[in-house]
């Protein structure tokens, strides 16, 4: 596979890790990214990986039903390492040496997250999984993703997830909704476009750190985007 990328900040939904079963990890959708990502591992790209918790746990949802919000978001940066773990295990299963890291020491989990221990880990070549989102509450791990493709010096975060890209509205909600193949990072703001939160944006857009939104739940579209096909959204 040729590409312009030699190290990525792959951001993988939560959500869609729970696949048709509504609840926790779905192992078909874990063994196809385990697959995806693998085979984009063997072509020489570095990979950095983050993976949200919504699938688990979510602090904000927590709160609404009672729970101290920061207790509740310790809860949701947990669940990002069960996730981690996970994807961890199905990549090791099938080959592709993998090392978590945690944001929070909780060594023997995974190691206490440095950003040149995770270069030197992929320099290795094994995929970095940075798990327990930026270590703090009332933060996401989109924007940890952003944080640690900055730390890492990804050339790219790519926010894999279940839409295909960015639309002028909720494409989930509004089927009138219509794509961007690009925008700016300013304009998903002024037009309020809720993919991923402001924080993670403004982060990328103040480092630039171009974000690549694309569907990964189809099998074969990491390669894609890695390729420079056009399937997502680039925000630029
Ligand atoms: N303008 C928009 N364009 C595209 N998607 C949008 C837009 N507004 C809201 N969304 C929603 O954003 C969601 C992003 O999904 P994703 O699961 O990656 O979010 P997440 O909160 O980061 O997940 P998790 O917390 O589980 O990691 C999509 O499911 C989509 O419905
Ligand atoms: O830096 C962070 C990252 C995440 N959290 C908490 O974890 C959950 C799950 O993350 P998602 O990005 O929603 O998938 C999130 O809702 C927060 O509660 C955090 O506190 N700090």
């Amino acid at each position: 596979m040729r590409t312009n990328y030699k190290r990525i900040l792959l951001k993988l939904s939560g959500e869609s890790l729970m696949g048709a079963q509504g609840y926790g990890i779905d192992t078909v959708r874990l063994n196809e990214y385990a697959a995806q990502i693998k085979d984009v591992a063997a072509s020489g790209v570095q990979v950095a990986i983050v993976i949200g918790g919504g699938n688990i746990f979510r602090g904000l949802s927590g709160a609404s039903k009672g729970f101290d919000r920061v207790k509740g978001d310790q809860m949701g940066m947990l669940a990002t390492v069960i996730n981690s773990l996970a994807l961890s295990s199905a990549l090791e299963a099938s080959g592709q040496p993998a090392k978590v890291f945690t944001a929070i020491n909780m060594f023997p989990i995974g190691e206490h997250y440095s950003k040149w221990r995770a270069i030197e880990a992929m320099k290795e070549g094994k995929v970095a999984i940075i798990s327990g989102g930026t270590g703090n509450p009332f933060f996401t791990t989109d924007t940890g993703s952003a944080l640690r493709g900055i730390e890492v010096e990804a050339d790219v975060m790519l926010k894999g997830t279940r839409v295909d890209g960015i639309y002028t509205a909720d494409p989930e909600k509004d089927p009138t909704a219509t794509k961007f193949s690009e925008i700016t990072y300013d304009e998903v703001y002024t037009r309020g476009l809720k993919v991923m939160d402001l924080t993670a944006t403004a982060l990328c857009k103040e480092n630039r750190l171009p974000i690549i939104v694309f569907d990964m739940d189809t099998p074969g579209n990491l390669k894609k985007v890695l390729a420079g096909e056009s399937i997502g959204t680039l925000v630029y």
